[in-house]
């Protein structure tokens, strides 16, 4: 250390390092951004005056009072996104403005014009100030969600293969392995707190958001990417029953599933990753996240050096979202580099088998994706492929990684891939999650329907026999559940749409070029005018059997819009519906929940979805006292009484 401390600095650096420099250095710079920050302010200023031209552009249409500065911000705080939305379409009708700070966006509320403008206009747009730099904002950016035009058609194939019916088939033994997962783990429970008289570990009592939580990042993890998320510790021997049971039935590549021994992942790594997605949705959010994103609603044109400053002295909102996105683009990262690595490994050992194989990673010829939208049609890689639209379940990253663009030829960028992988796993888990959440809160509320519920799953599968491809479509009551949950509460309450180049029409209204679009998917599954008792739980509406059905569904048929519109719609809807009726069927198998006091009405907060504020706390109750689950695969012993 001496040794190291008495070399003579060199000359410019002592120079530079001499105290004087120092201070008329800082001086420099203390100078350069009061000006800069006078420079700012002025123009802010300029900005402000001139924005009653933006309010008089939308003059013809009616809305709510806006505030200055910050517009109809403090309404939409207090009463949440969804509840503003649907209150201003009872008030102000189907098609109206409101002031998100300083921004101005049209909002459609009525089902069919939202349909209209859902399947004419493409683009998603952000709406809430984003911060994030470099990577991290490219990152978010990039995803399949805020694609635009030619990259989104690109990725919009590349991503179709996926969900492919052959492809959803090819996950159901994943999805039904995560599901009779967690209904042992629940029923373990639900009888430790019977044995001790209700006072064990809580009385029984669980979060079963976050429960759900762990299940859906589970699938997300064994069907997308072939990975053991750890999401919900350690897999059950009757877990790993049906994912054996599916490997001896012929399916490929069942060593990566959701049992998969040598995954690298940790129970601690996945805990992190649930948190890091939950922090995503909360805190990307203007309302729920950092001042900093509440002050740039307000002064827009401000925000590089807020995003300067956020970075530079971050709260503790700003800290957690930098902290979650990092998080998840390193397990993207990571993801991709064992793809990448198993190929290396798969093309040596194909080499070695027989010298010439063609090398898996090289793009395959460009095929058209049978069920891709016409819009995407043109999917250039399906690698890991069973069939012409199936893909191994594991296999996500392969056609991520084999998309090129039809005229260049080009590949995605690091961050771009990124994007998709990171995308995957927040899309996929937690609107699945609220989504399932809210049905075992309705189906507490409504003893008949718990009563149907059950009556249908013990019809069709029986105490025990875990759902199979065949029983998907004999457990419709199972799905009408699924889809009037997602009515009452739709976990993506809102969409938006970009009107970049030409004004439109919507509804008899002019809306100008540039005018965001929101379309208020909570307020129009809300309408009295279109659903009967619409605040009342009733799944009849959904089977086409029940006299309840041509009431709306065959009358409004977009009436019930929870995955969106056009070719923009969810790419993950069947996948969303498929788990959820699996997971359902396996719950109320073995279960009933009951709610915990304190749980009606549930307290809801609408972020970049809409999601139980503080979980749902339920009481699982065991439903077969004569069955036994065993130690060994999914056997059941009867116990002799
Ligand atoms: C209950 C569960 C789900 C709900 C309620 C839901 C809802 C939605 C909605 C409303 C949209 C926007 C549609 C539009 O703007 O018209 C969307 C887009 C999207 N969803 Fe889902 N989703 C769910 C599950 C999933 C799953 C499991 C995935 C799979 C990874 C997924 C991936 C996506 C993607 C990638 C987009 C963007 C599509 C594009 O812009 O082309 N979603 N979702």
């Amino acid at each position: 250390m001496l040794a190291v401390a008495s070399v003579p600095l060199p000359k410019w650096l002592a120079v530079a390092l001499s105290s004087d420099s120092v201070v008329a250095a800082s001086h420099c710079w203390a100078t350069l951004l009061g000006y800069g920050l006078l420079v700012a302010l002025l123009v802010e200023l300029l900005v402000i005056l001139f924005e009653p031209f933006q309010r008089w552009k939308l003059r013809h249409l009616p809305g709510p009072p806006a505030y200055p500065l910050v517009g109809c911000v403090p309404d939409i705080m207090r009463l949440g996104s969804h509840e503003f939305f649907r209150a201003c379409y009872e008030k102000y009708g189907p098609v109206y403005k409101v002031a998100l700070g300083r921004a101005w966006a049209v909002v459609v509320g009525d089902a069919e014009l939202m349909r209209q403008v859902g399947v004419k206009l493409r683009n998603h747009i952000v709406i809430d100030p984003n911060l994030l730099r470099g990577s991290l904002r490219k990152i978010e950016l990039s995803g399949l969600f805020m694609a635009k035009d030619d990259y989104w058609r690109l990725v919009r194939s590349a991503w179709q293969p996926a969900f492919s019916a052959a492809s959803l088939s090819g996950y159901l033994p994943r999805m039904v392995a995560c599901a009779v997962q967690l209904t042992d783990r629940l029923e373990t429970r639900a009888r430790e707190a019977e044995v001790e008289g209700g006072s064990g570990k809580a009385g029984g009592r669980v979060d079963i958001w976050r429960e759900l939580g762990s299940m859906t990042l589970q699938v997300v993890g064994s069907t997308a990417y072939g990975v053991d998320f750890l999401a919900m510790g350690e897999p059950t021997a009757a877990a790993e029953g049906h994912v054996k049971q599916a490997a001896a039935a012929g399916e490929e590549n069942s060593s990566t599933a959701a049992a998969d021994s040598n995954s690298s992942s940790s129970s601690a790594y996945s805990r992190e990753l649930v948190q890091a997605c939950a922090d995503v949705f909360r805190f990307s959010n203007a309302y729920h996240g950092s001042r900093y994103a509440q002050i740039t609603m307000l002064l827009p044109e401000l925000r590089p050096l807020l995003s300067w400053l956020a970075h530079a002295v971050p709260d503790e909102p700003f800290r957690r979202l930098l902290a979650a996105r990092t998080k998840l683009r390193s397990t993207a990262r990571s993801l991709i580099a064992d793809w990448e690595d198993k190929q290396r490994l798969r093309a040596a050992d194909a080499t070695a088998a027989a010298p010439a194989a063609p090398p898996p990673l090289s793009p395959p010829p460009a095929t058209e994706a049978a069920d891709a939208d016409a819009d995407t049609a043109g999917a250039t890689a399906t690698p890991g492929s069973l069939g012409a639209t199936a893909v191994e379940p594991g296999s996500f990253l392969g056609l991520i990684l084999a998309a090129r663009d039809k005229t260049t030829g080009q590949a995605l960028d690091d961050d771009e891939v990124a994007a998709q992988a990171q995308l995957f796993i927040l899309a996929g888990y937690e609107t699945t999650a609220n989504a399932l959440t809210f049905a075992v809160y309705f189906v507490a509320r409504y003893p008949e329907v718990e009563r149907r519920l059950l009556a249908e799953i013990d019809e069709v599968l029986g105490p025990d026999r875990a759902p199979t491809e065949a029983d998907l479509p004999r457990l419709p009551y199972t799905e009408a559940v699924v889809y009037e949950a997602l009515r009452l509460l739709p976990p993506a309450y809102a969409t938006t749409r970009e009107l970049a180049t030409s004004a439109i029409e919507v509804g008899g209204h002019q809306v100008p070029r540039g005018t965001p679009l929101i379309l208020g998917i909570y307020g129009s599954h809300h309408d009295p005018g279109v659903w009967p008792r619409a605040e009342e739980f009733i799944p009849e509406r959904f089977m086409p059997t029940s006299p309840l059905y041509p009431e709306v569904c065959s009358r409004v048929p977009n009436a019930n819009a929870p995955f969106g519109y056009g070719s923009r719609m969810c790419i993950g809807w069947k996948f969303a519906v498929q788990e959820g009726k699996v997971a359902l069927a396996r719950l109320y198998q073995r279960l009933r929940f009951e709610l915990e006091p304190g749980q009606v009405p549930l307290a809801t907060a609408a972020a970049l979805t809409l999601a139980p504020r503080d979980g749902l706390w339920v009481r699982p109750v065991a439903r077969h006292h004569h069955l036994l689950r065993g130690q060994q695969g999914h056997q059941v012993q009867r116990l002799q009484s």
